[in-house]
């Protein structure tokens, strides 16, 4: 009988990417640090583009080059279209619901649809784009209060609590974190709660068996602030709702996309299955996906331009030509900002805030740069070790936002650029893109368009500690720290 699992096992294997070597029972779970994307960045260094692992009773196979990614997520696309569900995103209500973990069937097509079409289109983000300029001016007038005692500002902080709000109003057109920054809020806390449990490391995700044991009490923890999460929403949508019904027959509406969402649920079509229950988990899905990614790139980007000094300096210059000096940056400025948007677009290169995408499950057997991936085995995409490969980019550690002026390469082209894919690829691309887009570059020329930024005593820009915590964002281990000192204008 062991012969026969034994000879078993070796058959199933016998064409798999090539790997290191584990030891029984954890396989290759000892090996990967406390900077997975690194290590197995370092591995595909000595194993090849496509290698694979096995973590606990999971088999991982991790795709490092732009062709072995074109291979997964273009020619073999209709096998990589769902995604393993790690137990500290199960434990949420209706999970099947969220956009970025439910299968890709009909009801995910849908939702997908109704986003893209109906939220993240240029025309519907043009029409709440007065919302945003409004949170960023509020941020400012924070900003000038610490300005005027040179107080010290925590980058990402500062950042986290304005993303809440950019997405807040773009969902509901309603701050839902103090603007004042005067408390912290508990959408804020109940989304950074959920941002930390679901970054720890889960036996449950590599010993499934154990999972109903929950052994680390992830799912118990993380479980608490979703169901609170969901009963924020619900009041939220009931008053919606008891708005609407008072408007009836107005066309005076908010617009916004809990307005787009509830308009679905009144078509009543059974397939897309929208219902006020079901709506609650895509709407976490836009505060999840959408806040801490987008806010840990604008501390990385100022980071490096506290670093960099001769590109803040570039980039205000961009901005003073551009808009001048006694207006406020507005959203609709971005696209006459070229560099400011090449530094953002580096930035993601260097520190892309999900090194690894989100992990996808084949469906089938694949046969890929020569080997097999076996159905069931998990794929991870390192988008971080691309982005640092200096077989696809000069001098790939400097941050030089020029090497965008001069090249075509971009993230808003989607599936083309598979050496460049901070947003992912494929049919499961980041469908926030467009709307990160204008929030970051927003966020970022308004921090430099308003301010000098000064490091604390004792703190040089080529001693600035640009380590970085690996978690469910990429996220700058030290925070970012920085004094704003108002430009006189
Ligand atoms: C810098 C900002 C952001 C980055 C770098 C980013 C990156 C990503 C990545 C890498 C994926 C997985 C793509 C794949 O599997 O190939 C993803 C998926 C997703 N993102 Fe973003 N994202 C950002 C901002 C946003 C924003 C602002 C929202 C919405 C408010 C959002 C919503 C989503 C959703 C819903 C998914 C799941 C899509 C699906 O599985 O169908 N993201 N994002």
């Amino acid at each position: 009988i062991i012969r026969f699992f034994h000879n078993r096992h070796r058959h199933r294997n016998k064409n798999q990417p090539p790997g290191p070597t584990g030891l029984p029972i954890i396989g290759n779970l000892h090996q990967l640090g406390s900077k997975p994307h690194s290590t197995l960045s370092s591995l595909a260094q000595t194993y090849g583009p496509l290698i694979s692992l096995r973590l606990g009773s999971v088999t991982v196979a991790v795709a490092s080059s732009p062709a072995t990614v074109q291979e997964l997520l273009q020619k073999n696309d209709q096998s990589f279209t769902n995604r393993p569900i790690p137990d500290s995103v199960a434990a949420q209500p209706n999970v099947n619901h969220t956009l970025a973990w439910s299968p890709a069937d009909m009801r995910w097509r849908n939702r997908r649809r109704i986003c893209t079409t109906q939220i993240f289109s240029n025309h519907c983000l043009d029409l709440l784009q007065h919302l945003r300029n409004e949170k960023v001016e509020q941020l400012l007038h924070h900003l000038r209060k610490q300005a005027s005692t040179e107080t010290v500002v925590n980058v990402g902080e500062v950042a986290f609590a304005t993303m809440l709000n950019l997405v807040s109003n773009t969902v509901f057109s309603e701050d839902m974190v103090d603007p004042e920054f005067e408390s912290a809020g508990e959408l804020k806390d109940l989304v950074w709660r959920i941002m930390e449990d679901a970054g720890k490391v889960n036996l449950s995700d590599y010993f499934p068996v154990l999972k109903r044991f929950d052994l680390q009490g992830v799912r118990k923890h993380v479980r608490v602030s979703y169901v609170r999460l969901h009963e924020i929403f619900d009041d939220m949508i009931k008053k919606r709702i008891r708005k609407r019904e008072s408007l009836s027959g107005s066309t005076s509406r908010d617009g916004d996309f809990l307005d787009v969402l509830l308009d679905q649920c009144q078509q009543d079509d059974e397939a897309s299955d929208f219902t006020v229950e079901s709506i609650k988990p895509l709407i976490l899905d836009l505060f999840i996906a959408g806040s801490d990614t987008s806010a840990s790139t604008t501390e990385w980007a100022m980071a490096e331009l506290v670093k960099n000094p001769e590109i803040m300096q570039k980039a205000r210059e961009e901005l003073i030509q551009v808009i001048g000096t006694n207006n406020e940056v507005k959203e609709s400025d971005i696209p006459r900002l070229p560099y400011m948007q090449a530094i953002v677009k580096e930035t993601l290169r260097l520190h892309p805030p999900a090194p690894l995408l989100l992990p996808y499950v084949a469906g089938n057997d694949v046969e890929a740069s020569g080997y097999t991936i076996n159905k069931g085995t998990q794929v991870l995409i390192n988008a971080w070790s691309i982005g640092r490969n200096h077989e696809f980019w000069d001098d790939p550690l400097l941050f030089q936002p020029e090497r965008f002026l001069s090249s075509n390469i971009d993230y808003s082209k989607g599936s083309k650029d598979f050496q460049y894919i901070p947003f992912g690829a494929g049919r499961r691309i980041c469908p926030g893109l467009p709307l990160a887009h204008r929030m970051i570059n927003l966020m970022l020329a308004a921090f430099i368009h308003s301010f000098e930024w000064k490091l604390p005593e004792g703190v040089t820009p080529h001693k600035l500690d640009m380590n970085e915590q690996y978690g469910i964002t990429l996220k700058k281990l030290a925070p970012l720290y920085v004094i704003p000192l108002s430009l006189s204008t």
